[in-house]
């Protein structure tokens, strides 16, 4: 089989809070007929530029267009030649891989018939524990808004949350006091993230007095500036609760290996550039025996259903993960959204080929923007995903 054609469409696709995300839809053709399906999630993030979709079309056709999609690895190792990891958070690089990658996946596994899980090694789970994320606290009166969010998510299901923290403690003690209050033990805050926002002093004050509200705490997330691992090894020291931290490339991987500076790996396809690399990334885990979570940029239907197969194959996975962003959207681009019950991520059937998601042109259209140029936003909002202009 050889790849014929690639198709990028950029949509943007409001959240609850009115923050509008863009997502590129990927569509990869063969000469066999056969049509995978992928997504590059949330360009929405800072560094604040923007990629001409017309160019990177013609980068990948000339990268793509030719090989044989079965060549994951060789591919792989192409599109890293030609979008470089990098040793940041939100490299626009891995992003595009990512979409390239996980269509692949979902080309491979329609023409030999079968689901994207039996290429990802198969299931030891069909679906995941997830929270829902509460976004960060700048203001008191956020604390009733965010309070809104969890009894209407947990009206819903979702009994486990985790909360963005760190910019105003006493926000965050305010909130987690009412939450304690209300919901007593049917309510569960897995995790403080931090976001990298504080030095790992600051941030072992706060989690020690934000702990006093320990609602179920599993891990302390992003507790140092970025690539700080001399501060996450120094704050999992000095903690007993279990420090995770994103994977954004294989040479901090291997940094926070050799420092001996987290307990859990936070893995997503979308920060490290596809499944194919996130699985290396939870296999490594896995051989010096860390814990992983599916972490998230909080992707569309397409993004979710590839990250629900990789986290329904590994066997690392023991804390509640973080996919939730067909249900953070006021809507998708698939015909068949990702299902939620009862606070999991449901994989889709293993009886449906491929990942299990299917395109739906009218929502696509519905949704399509003409590229991903930036609108008027602060860096508040960016951070904390809001459309709120408070500042
Ligand atoms: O765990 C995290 O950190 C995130 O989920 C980062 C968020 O900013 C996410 O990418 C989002 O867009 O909500
Ligand atoms: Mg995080
Ligand atoms: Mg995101």
């Amino acid at each position: 089989m050889k790849i014929t054609d690639i198709e990028l469409h950029a949509v943007g696709v409001p959240r609850h809070t009115g923050f509008v995300n863009k997502h590129v839809i990927v569509r990869i053709h063969s000469d066999e007929g056969t049509v995978g399906i992928g997504e590059m999630s949330d360009f929405s993030h800072l560094p604040r530029y923007s990629i001409d979709l017309n160019d990177l079309g013609k980068g990948l056709k000339s990268v793509l267009v030719g090989k044989d999609p079965f060549n994951l690895m060789k591919i792989n190792q192409d599109l890293l030649d030609n979008f470089p990891e990098a040793m940041y958070y939100y490299e626009k690089g891995s992003f595009i891989r990512n979409g390239i990658d996980n269509a692949l996946h979902d080309l491979c596994a329609k023409y030999l018939n079968v689901s994207v899980s039996d290429l990802l090694g198969g299931r030891v789970r069909d679906k995941l524990k997830v929270c829902y994320p509460i976004f960060r606290h700048r203001f008191m009166e956020e604390v009733e808004e965010n309070m809104d969010v969890v009894r209407k998510r947990y009206e819903q299901g979702f009994d486990v949350f985790r909360l963005y923290a760190g910019k105003n403690l006493d926000a965050d003690e305010a909130f987690l006091a009412k939450v304690k209050e209300e919901f007593g033990s049917r309510v569960k805050i897995k995790s403080y993230d931090f976001s990298h926002l504080l030095n790992w002093k600051d941030a072992l004050r706060a989690v020690k007095r934000l702990s006093r509200y320990d609602l179920g705490l599993e891990m302390i997330e992003s507790p140092a500036p970025r690539n700080d691992f001399e501060g996450l090894y120094q704050i999992r020291l000095k903690t007993d609760y279990p420090i995770s931290e994103h994977v954004w490339s294989f040479k901090q991987q291997h940094e926070m290996i050799k420092k001996d500076a987290v307990d859990i790996f936070n893995i997503s396809p979308i920060f490290i550039g596809g499944l194919t690399s996130a699985k290396k990334a939870a296999y490594a885990a896995e051989v010096v025996n860390k814990e992983c979570v599916l972490g998230t940029t909080q992707e569309l239907s397409i993004g979710t259903a590839a990250m629900a197969h990789l986290g329904c194959s590994l066997t690392n996975i023991h804390y509640t993960s973080d996919p939730t962003g067909p249900e953070l959207y006021t809507g998708d681009v698939v015909k068949n959204k990702i299902i939620y019950k009862d606070g999991y991520l449901h994989a889709p059937d293993k009886s449906i080929k491929g990942l299990g998601v299917e395109i739906d042109d009218v929502l696509l259209e519905k949704y399509r923007v003409p590229d991903l140029s930036w609108g008027e936003v602060t860096v508040h909002q960016l951070q904390d995903r809001t459309s709120d202009s408070k500042e």
